[in-house]
């Protein structure tokens, strides 16, 4: 900080008092003030500097200011000494004057270490002699460092604080260090203060003020001295006792060190888990998938029984489905039915943007389970390590954790008792070399459940909360086609917390088709505020799709009809297949789009062609979606016959016409089937209708109660 060169140097200040002295000795007063010719015939008459004397004589070629010229030098001056050109009224009493001197310096500069600043400046080593001259006297000032900016400090000085006091708010603002030089000059202050008096002058007057400044000074540095001090035997304490503590842990536990780079991001550990708890009894609804994998829990609770056979297993499993079926579920479940170590690796952890990270961590993975096989490595998401999308910028290095991937599972023998359990939702994406022979080569399915397995999922996660006996999970299976079994352990889960929240004390039906509404459909918009006349045109189309339901032979049955706007809908009515459909026959099909046309139908027959509304088009897109299928796909027209018509593009023009003719008369057809159905049962329309406007929501049962033209109980 104190060595700054020439080039970075802050204010460099000619030392004042012998600025002063130079500007006022009779020789350079000759040179500098009546010179008034150029630079160059001014250094002409300068004579040289040869003077040996106890009092420093300067002129100004040995400060190094030959080349400035008047001008310039009455720009110094007047930075130095403001005021000083303007009123020539300077007289040698300033130098004498060091408190006032001190502080005007002060006023204008803050603190400076003018001494050191000047040393290591390039005017010293220019003119050594003179310079050194002017610093060994100046050692016995007080050493300034600058602290703070010029406005500041000169409206704070106007106050005409005593000197000590600011230079302590300087020691306070400035680093220990610079404290430490500051001190260190304070010392000879303290025994050079006689000899400096004596040297100086100082008027009797000025002594007492002048020792007194001192004393302030010197006390304040002390106490300085002795925080500083104090801290530092701090500082070295605690880091004694952090360099004990990391010894005494050394010598404990000698793996800490080891520990230590096990856990950095780079390097993660890998640790194991025993899966004891977690049997094939917890996957529910997956069969098939749970005995292809029987054969591989045999094989890790005895490899050896199995090679000496000469049976071989597959070392590496893809378990493939769609998310939320179970397949960590079940991957988990063979290690804890063969009982071994499950290593859970995830396929995003390997990739990585840097060089050798995934393939070391994949390296780490298979070191740590062949050392504790029998096991089983179960990586999740596997295509986003042994993707196909190799070469892309966004994951430069992949083709390289592949190949580790790879070396890998070839590394070690059938026999060894690591199985490799890989889980994918998309198996067309992985790389061909994973899935050749020897590596990810057995493929066990897990599909979404089927009604029977969504009933034996829900029975499970039923079991673990307080349910009402009268709920029926057959019901809820057949109304959540589709649902993995993540979803319904989701749905189950939601309807315990809406039980909760209604302050009931058991889940009942209600509950549960609460909670499925709202994971198919979105949250109820109970908020929303309907009028009535929409209210009503809502509660005539939803039970006009009821009516048609009801009365029509291959419908599905209804299960729930309601006039709760939820999600994007004002209203609905679900219908229940007995069973999942593999298949769907003609009259299932016509039904479906009969079911779908009787909302529109029933607006037109009770509010008239002029006050149809729009919320009759996804009611369309399906009943036009199902017809162009029947034409198109399902060979279902006989005008157009047995044939599939899928490529728009190849078609011609007349046989795209005829397809849209027979589009058009099954809609037609559907249309009037409905219309004729409503018309039939107007009465029984109007009732639920009504009903619905009463109760919002009624389910099958209360359907059925009212088309037969009972009363409802008052709920
Ligand atoms: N068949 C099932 N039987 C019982 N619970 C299931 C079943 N399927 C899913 N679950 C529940 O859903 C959770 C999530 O399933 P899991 O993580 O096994 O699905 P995943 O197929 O691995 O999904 P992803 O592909 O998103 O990783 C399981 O922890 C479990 O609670
Ligand atoms: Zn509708």
């Amino acid at each position: 900080m104190f060595s700054l060169s020439s080039t970075v140097q802050p204010q460099v200040t000619v030392p004042l008092s012998h600025l002063i002295n130079a500007f006022h000795s009779p020789k350079n007063i000759s040179v500098s003030v009546s010179t008034s010719v150029s630079s160059k015939q001014h250094r002409d008459t300068v004579p040289e500097h040869d003077t040996p004397s106890s009092e420093p004589v300067l002129n100004l070629r040995d400060l190094g200011l030959s080349e400035l010229k008047i001008g310039q030098i009455d720009q110094l001056v007047e930075n130095l000494l403001p005021g000083f050109c303007k009123d020539k009224r300077v007289s040698s009493h300033w130098h004498t004057s060091h408190v006032s001197a001190q502080s005007f310096f002060e006023n204008k500069y803050g603190h400076l270490d003018m001494f050191s600043t000047l040393r290591s400046s390039s005017l010293y080593r220019q003119h050594p002699k003179t310079l050194r001259s002017i610093c060994s006297d100046l050692q016995y000032f007080p050493v300034f460092t600058q602290s703070r900016g010029f406005k500041t400090l000169k409206s704070r000085t106007r106050r005409l604080q005593s000197t000590s006091e600011r230079l302590a708010e300087a020691q306070n603002i400035a680093p220990s260090f610079v404290k430490g030089f500051l001190l260190r000059d304070r010392g000879t202050d303290l025994e050079s203060l006689d000899k400096l008096m004596k040297t100086k002058n100082i008027p009797e007057a000025h002594q007492d003020a002048f020792k007194t400044g001192f004393a302030e000074g010197f006390l304040k540095a002390q106490a300085l001295t002795q925080k500083t001090n104090d801290s530092l035997r701090r500082t070295r304490l605690i880091v004694f006792v952090l360099l004990l503590l990391g010894i005494y842990g050394l010598l404990k536990n000698p793996f800490l060190s080891v520990r230590f780079r096990t856990t950095t991001g780079l390097d993660s550990a890998v640790d194991p888990v025993q899966m004891k708890n977690v049997t094939f009894e917890h996957v529910k609804g997956v069969e098939e998938a749970k005995q292809e994998l029987q054969e591989v829990v045999e094989f890790l609770k005895n490899p050896q029984k199995f090679t000496v056979l000469g049976g071989k297993l597959p070392k590496g499993i893809l378990l493939v489905g769609p998310p939320g079926t179970g397949k960590t579920l079940l991957a988990r479940a063979v290690a804890g039915e063969a009982d071994v170590p499950f290593y859970y690796a995830s396929g995003s952890e390997f990739d990585e943007m840097f060089v050798g990270v995934g393939a070391s961590r994949i390296r780490n993975l298979f070191r740590e389970a062949k050392a504790n096989a029998p096991c089983v490595i179960f990586i999740d998401e596997l295509d986003s390590v042994g993707g196909k999308r190799i070469e892309s910028p966004m994951h430069p290095y992949s083709r390289q954790t592949i190949n580790q991937l790879l070396a890998e599972m070839d590394g070690f023998k059938p026999n060894e008792g690591v199985i490799i359990i890989g889980a994918t939702n998309f198996p067309e994406a992985l790389d061909n070399a994973l899935i050749r022979p020897g590596r990810f080569d057995m493929q066990v399915t897990v599909p979404r459940p089927d009604v029977k397995g969504r009933t034996e999922i829900l029975k499970w996660y039923l079991n673990k909360i307080k349910f009402d006996k009268s709920v029926d999970p057959e019901i809820i299976a057949r109304g959540t086609v589709g649902f993995s079994g993540a979803e319904l352990e989701n749905l189950v889960n939601q309807a315990a917390l809406k039980a909760a929240v209604d302050g009931k004390e058991m889940v009942t039906m209600k509950e549960l088709e609460f909670s499925k509404d709202k994971i198919l459909m979105g949250p109820e918009r109970r908020s929303v505020e309907i009028d009535n006349k929409n209210k009503t045109i809502t509660a005539y189309h939803e039970s006009g799709h009821a009516i048609i339901a009801y009365y029509t032979k291959d419908a599905m049955p209804i299960n729930k009809a309601t006039i709760m706007p939820r999600g994007p809908t004002l209203g609905h009515v679900s219908l229940l297949p007995e069973n999942d459909r593999w298949n769907e026959t003609r009259a299932q099909l016509l039904a479906q789009m009969d079911v779908s046309m009787g909302g529109r139908v029933a607006e037109e027959l009770i509010f008239g062609t002029d006050h149809i509304t729009t919320g009759a088009s996804s009611d369309f897109d399906n009943a036009t979606q199902i017809a162009k299928r029947m034409v198109t796909r399902f060979g279902m027209s006989e005008k157009l016959g047995v044939m599939t018509y899928n490529d728009a593009g190849t078609l011609s023009p007349e046989t795209q016409s005829a397809i849209e003719q027979e589009i058009r008369i099954l809609l037609r057809e559907s249309y009037e089937r409905a219309k004729h159905i409503l018309k039939t049962h107007a009465k029984e329309h109007k009732n639920l209708a009504e009903a619905l406007l009463t109760y919002e929501t009624l389910d099958a049962k209360e359907i059925q109660i009212v088309l037969e033209g009972k009363k409802l109980e008052v709920r």
